[in-house]
């Protein structure tokens, strides 16, 4: 099997087709919870990257929990605010572009959104959605076969979850993060063995769940959240 087998893109219209429901849910600051370690590379001033929806986290300390002794869940980047998902989307779009001179703009943005979510249906504007890897108790990331967050054009395609060109260490760890992340309700994007979601537009299309339970979502996180345009 390829890397590309049942690949449903963010940018599928049926997944833009899945009706929200916003429950309102808070969203809640992980540096709080005492229980996740948070990455700074991408930490902006803020602190949006280190907030999620609440059963987002509650759901990130199960996860935790099921992984075997002396490993832990890092997490790199949570809550995007929808300006930054737009700014990722388009400086993809302008890589992908440079790198296929020729390519119509329709074949661009549906290789852009392999990796970067369209923002009207972005999972981490949602709150829904974390960026993470695995790391022992002394804060060691453990190898994963690729980089976080290193896609084509300029890496190759060992960031499908999927792939084969990994060696047998790297599967190893995904399929503990994938166990862990999958039997506390979680969905993976094929593209991308880091990015996980709960209750986002992507998530109730891969689980069959009538409706999404996030849409976007304001930052700061002034307690509920009130549905954006
Ligand atoms: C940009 C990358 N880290 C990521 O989060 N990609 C997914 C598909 C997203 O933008 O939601
Ligand atoms: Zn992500």
């Amino acid at each position: 099997m390829g890397p590309m087998s049942s690949f449903v893109s963010l940018s599928d219209p049926r997944v833009a087709a899945v009706a929200v429901r916003e429950c309102g849910e808070p969203l809640v600051d992980l540096r709080d919870t005492g229980a996740i370690r948070i990455d700074p590379r991408l930490a902006d001033e803020p602190g949006a990257f280190a907030h999620v929806r609440l059963s987002v986290a509650d759901r990130l300390v199960a996860a935790q929990c099921q992984l075997p002794r002396g490993l832990r869940l890092l997490v790199v980047e949570g809550f995007r605010p929808r300006e930054v998902q737009e700014r990722y989307f388009a400086d993809s779009k302008a890589r992908i572009a440079r790198a296929n001179p020729g390519w119509p703009a329709e074949r661009v943005a549906a290789e852009a959104a392999t990796y970067v979510s369209p923002p009207e249906v972005a999972p981490h504007v949602a709150g829904g959605a974390v960026d993470l890897t695995l790391c022992t108790v002394d804060g060691v990331e453990l190898p994963m076969g690729s980089d976080l967050n290193a896609t084509p054009p300029e890496y190759g395609t060992e960031c499908f979850t999927g792939s084969a060109s990994i060696g047998p260490e790297a599967r190893a760890n995904r399929e503990t993060l994938i166990d862990a992340m999958t039997t506390t309700g979680f969905v993976n994007y094929p593209s991308e063995w880091w990015h996980w979601s709960y209750g986002d537009r992507y998530w109730a299309f891969a689980t069959g769940t009538k409706h999404a339970r996030f849409g976007p979502a304001g930052f700061p996180a002034t307690g509920t959240v009130v549905p954006i345009a």
